[in-house]
């Protein structure tokens, strides 16, 4: 048996549909156009690349996108100053500043600095509280990605045992919150877990946030479980001609997808979902902003 490749390229088409119906609603019934502001320091070409596909996607579904690009030896103190500029306009309802920044700017500062209500990326603390207790409010937009594609999948997680590898504050943690809200079962591995394959072999849900090309086996994987790669790693590909790369998850495709039940592919899984869930944070951040309920469909 093979698995099922989880097309998180067209539920992400589908999500930014309903987005640009929201985003019409806003407009018509409150006059409200939800704006994203994106920051990227520096000219890292990925980084490039992945902050002119948001902006895109951003304008696609009507919402109003801008983008600052700051050169690489910007100060700390004038990031701060334009995150505080965004705080204070009306026009924009999430402020997202690509990461990493570069050395002279202390990242904490700066996620600090952005007011919680903008917060599209959930980092800020208040938005990691009200996540962790289910208050309304935006939510970590890979995990959101990664929860919408379970559900699509299984429907109903309760139960079911999910073994996350990785804990970072940007992936592993919220995806252990939203899991368990979800009645699922959660197990968190990280670099000292004891052995980890057998850990893995429990899981009903294998969520990959290791940042390892292709660590993760598919021996480890219990036939039938349902694998989430979140992990965006560019390898060389001499077979595509000298210097090329491509792009491959933390899971080893190839091996797993003869033994799950469904998985996600990389590049065309995860990836799409983070983005168009940024979009959907920055309906949640508009309507709260607003006094208004955010869409449910939006949420977790
Ligand atoms: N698809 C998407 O939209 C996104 C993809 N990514 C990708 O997801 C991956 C993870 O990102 P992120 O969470 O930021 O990564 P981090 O580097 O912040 O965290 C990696 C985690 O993996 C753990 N880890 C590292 N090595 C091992 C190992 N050998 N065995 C077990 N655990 C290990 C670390 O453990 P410890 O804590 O002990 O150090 C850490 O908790 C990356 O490939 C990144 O590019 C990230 C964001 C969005
Ligand atoms: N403040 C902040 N918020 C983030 O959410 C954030 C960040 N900084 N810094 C970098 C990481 C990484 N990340 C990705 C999102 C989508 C794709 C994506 O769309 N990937 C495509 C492939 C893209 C390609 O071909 O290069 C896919 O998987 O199909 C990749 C990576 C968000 N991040
Ligand atoms: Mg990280």
């Amino acid at each position: 048996m093979t698995a099922k490749i989880i097309d998180g390229k067209s539920f992400a088409e589908g999500l930014r549909g309903r987005i640009a119906g929201h985003v019409e609603r806003l407009k018509t019934e409150h006059g409200i156009t939800p704006g994203l502001a994106v920051v990227i320091v520096g000219h890292d070409p990925a980084s490039q690349v992945y902050v002119s596909n948001k902006a895109k996607q951003t304008a696609e579904v009507g919402m109003a996108s801008f983008k600052y690009e700051l050169p690489e030896d910007v100060s700390e103190a004038e990031l701060l100053e334009l995150v505080r500029r965004l705080n204070e306009d009306d026009q924009v309802h999430g402020i997202l500043v690509q990461l990493p920044v570069p050395k002279q700017i202390n990242a904490d500062k700066v996620i600090e600095a952005i007011v919680p209500s903008k917060d599209v990326d959930c980092f800020t603390p208040a938005n990691v509280g009200k996540l962790t207790i289910g208050l309304p409010g935006p939510v970590s937009c890979t995990p959101l990605g990664s929860l919408m594609l379970l559900r699509d999948q299984l429907g109903s997680l309760e139960g079911l045992n999910a073994v996350i590898v990785g804990r970072s504050n940007l992936v592993g943690k919220p995806m252990a919150q939203l899991l368990l809200r979800d009645n699922a079962t959660v197990t968190v591995a990280h670099s000292r877990t004891k052995n980890l394959a057998d850990v893995v072999r429990g899981a009903d849900i294998v969520i990959a946030a290791v940042g390892r090309p292709e660590m993760i086996r598919g021996d480890w994987i219990k036939p039938g479980a349902t694998v989430i790669d979140v992990g965006i790693n560019r390898v060389p590909a001499p077979e595509k001609g000298e210097g090329k790369t491509r792009l491959v998850g933390d899971v080893a495709f190839a091996e797993a997808v003869e033994v799950a039940g469904a998985i996600t592919p990389v590049p065309g899984g995860v990836g799409p979902m983070t983005i168009a869930c940024l979009l959907a944070n920055t309906i949640t951040t508009a309507s709260l902003i607003n006094g208004l309920v955010p869409p449910s469909d939006l949420t977790a």
